[in-house]
């Protein structure tokens, strides 16, 4: 043996990645201290098992790969018929242990597998945190951050996708612009943050007044809106009505004092192909009228 061959297998044995080769026959004929440490196996057993044995033994000692239909049988099956059927094939295992695992697989003609384990269980934390931060910061551009109802752009973009949905179904449609009342004397009168404790407030009456297909967003400021699929102006009207009665009703409890609140409504339903654009124009000239009127009612366009 040259002595860079000799190099070679004497790092290839104590390197942290695991390295083992099988025969043909998937017998285990070399492994490196990594792979039977990784595997769970014996030095005095290399030679002797064979792969299918060395994940049978793990499954039934709890150990190593999680296996996630908990059939050792069926997994063992699946293994077979693809190992070896490429002459390269690269995949991850997790561990019962939370650990993460790259494995590659290279096999020859005559069908000698080298079989290399690499432990990424780093590199997946940091994928999995990156990933939990990224729906996150997804949630936090379509969420209103102060009621945690859909902002602006998020509720546009959903009722836009219901809208298709339901012209394709024929279905009417409705949405309400609901906007409270003298809000500017709330602020004034209170300070700023109870009124902002006020729009969250409204903010949750409201969504507990809805059915959880319903779809409520703050458009900015004391203006939200609510879109109802499949809602004719009779059951919309009976809907609004009663976001305004449960307003209405529930003064918004602070220390030492309850204050009243009262919303006023615009109603729109429309059942040919209606955009966000011409609902809201509807029902913000229905809302418009509800104010005139002398406020804390509903108006239907
Ligand atoms: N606390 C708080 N106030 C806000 C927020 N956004 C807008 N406002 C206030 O909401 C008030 C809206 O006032 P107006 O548009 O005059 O409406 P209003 O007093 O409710 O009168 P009507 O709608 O006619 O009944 C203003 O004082 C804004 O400063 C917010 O996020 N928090």
């Amino acid at each position: 043996m040259q002595a860079y061959e000799k190099l070679l297998m004497d790092l290839l044995h104590s390197s942290l990645d695991g390295y083992a080769l099988f025969g043909p026959d998937d017998r285990l004929v070399y492994a490196n201290d990594a792979f039977l440490s990784l595997m769970y196996v014996f030095r005095d057993e290399v030679g002797r098992l064979t792969f299918d044995a060395i994940l049978r033994r793990n499954f039934h000692q709890g150990r190593a790969a999680h296996i996630g239909s908990g059939d050792i049988e069926q997994f063992i099956a699946y293994v077979e018929s693809v190992r070896r059927s490429k002459p390269y094939r690269l995949f991850e295992v997790d561990y019962l242990d939370g650990r993460w695992f790259l494995m590659s697989e290279q096999t020859d003609a005559m069908g000698n597998m080298l079989l290399q384990i690499k432990d990424i269980t780093k590199q997946k934390q940091s994928e999995q945190h990156l990933q939990a931060a990224l729906y996150k910061y997804h949630v936090m551009a379509l969420t209103d951050e102060l009621t945690g109802v859909a902002n602006r752009r998020a509720i546009q973009d959903s009722v836009s996708a219901e809208l298709a949905r339901c012209s394709r179904i024929g279905a009417a449609m409705t949405i309400l612009l609901v906007d409270l009342d003298h809000f500017k004397r709330v602020n004034d009168t209170y300070g700023h943050h109870i009124g902002d404790l006020a729009l969250k407030h409204c903010a949750e009456v409201m969504k507990a007044s809805l059915r959880p297909f319903d779809m409520i967003g703050r458009l900015g400021g004391e203006e939200f809106v609510v879109f109802l699929g499949n809602t004719d102006s009779q059951d919309a009207r009976v809907i609004a009505e009663r976001i305004r009665a449960q307003i209405q009703s529930l003064p918004l409890q602070t220390p030492g004092r309850e204050i009243a609140l009262s919303v006023s409504i615009g109603v729109s339903t429309q059942h040919h192909n209606p955009t966000f654009e011409s609902l809201y124009l509807e029902a913000d000239q229905a809302l418009y009228e509800a104010k005139s009127q002398g406020r804390n009612r509903v108006t239907l366009s």
